[in-house]
């Protein structure tokens, strides 16, 4: 594999769904790369097509009323759309692990803590229970659960959320997945556990090496995880820029408007502005841009024509938006 070939590679990918007899997509030509040990966090509101985006890469779609509308996923240059269901099954939890937001529904709630990780590794290598039981206590320890030991033969409901949370961890990391996809795994935590969870991932990420593909609605999360950042609305990306100039010199509209309803430390609270207006159904996705009828800088051609998610001149930021491209260029 060339040095620059990227882990994780999303080239045009659409994910459909069937309602009321007729297929709308919910993802739209996402394209997206991830190289080698890089945090890219994918950001926007409730129904933006964020959650579709990851299942899409697992394969984890429901079996009927969905369908893949188009594209390719590679995993380092490998093209899993052309994988057997078998093949497939074999790759998640191994090269690629996934955690959710509540670990308890991915939990059992009758085997001990300790079986749940081993049981993990033995679906994916070929070893006995005392070898597997062996990697379980020592991922137990590398996601810092206080006397690992001891608490390998507790049962779920035994652990806080955050606690809960580290086990999915180690589940996830039982086999080195070379990407951890990561679907708003710290929202249902308190903000000081939150934070707790965030560092323990990203100081694992190093550890191993491992690409995340970190899934959130909330801004604070994205400046304390990511590398990169794509910003998703109506099931495409409209933003694709690097964290720290994402937060420094926003281009879309969008992410703007996400940035200006962002509580903030540093800043008046009384000056949050929430977005107007919601995240046009799939069954309803205007033919122009996806934002158009929440712009602040909407203009008759964003009503009649469908933007291009393009480089703007001198900001390194991809954007999918009229204006700014139109400024963009009167400024080069
Ligand atoms: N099984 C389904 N059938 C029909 N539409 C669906 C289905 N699952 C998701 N959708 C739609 O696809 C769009 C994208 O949903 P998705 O869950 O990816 O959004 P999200 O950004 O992850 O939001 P959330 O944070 O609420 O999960 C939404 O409009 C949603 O209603």
């Amino acid at each position: 594999m060339p040095a620059d070939t990227p882990i994780l590679e999303l080239r045009e990918v659409s994910t459909e769904f069937r309602v009321g007899g007729k297929w709308y997509p919910a993802v739209r030509r996402v394209s997206l790369s991830v190289a080698k040990n890089e945090t890219l966090a994918i950001v926007g509101e409730s129904g933006s097509g964020k959650s579709v985006t990851a299942l899409s890469i697992l394969r984890l779609m429901p079996e009927t009323g969905a369908r893949q509308g188009g594209g390719e996923i590679l995993l380092e240059g490998q093209n899993l759309s052309k994988l057997s269901e078998k093949q497939m099954s074999r790759l998640r939890g191994n090269a690629i692990a996934m955690i959710f937001q509540e670990p308890m529904t991915s939990l059992n709630p009758t085997m001990r803590i300790g079986d749940q990780i081993a049981e993990a590794v033995r679906q994916h290598r070929k070893l006995g229970w005392e070898e597997a039981r062996k990697i379980a206590l020592d991922v137990l320890e590398e996601v810092k659960i206080p006397a690992a030991k001891k608490r390998f033969n507790d049962y779920p409901h035994q652990f806080s959320g955050g606690m809960r949370q580290r086990v999915m961890i180690a589940i996830a990391l039982a086999c080195k997945p070379k990407v951890l996809l990561a679907d708003e795994p710290t929202t249902a935590l308190d903000v000081t556990i939150q934070a707790q969870i965030l560092t323990l991932l990203d100081d694992l990420k190093n550890a191993y090496g491992m690409s995340v593909v970190f899934i959130t609605h909330n801004l604070g999360v994205v400046a304390q995880i990511a590398d990169r950042v794509a910003v998703m609305y109506g099931g495409e990306i409209v933003e694709l820029a690097d964290v720290n100039s994402l937060f420094a010199h926003p281009e879309h509209p969008y992410t703007e408007a996400l940035l200006r309803a962002m509580p903030r430390v540093d800043s008046d609270a009384a000056v949050l502005e929430p977005i107007p207006g919601s995240v046009p159904a799939i069954t309803a996705m205007p033919a122009g841009c996806a934002f158009a009828a929440r712009c602040p800088l909407r203009e008759p051609i964003c009503e009649a024509q469908h933007p291009p998610l393009a480089e703007l001149p001198g900001s390194g930021h991809q954007v999918r938006c009229f204006v700014r491209a139109r400024q963009a260029k009167g400024q080069a």
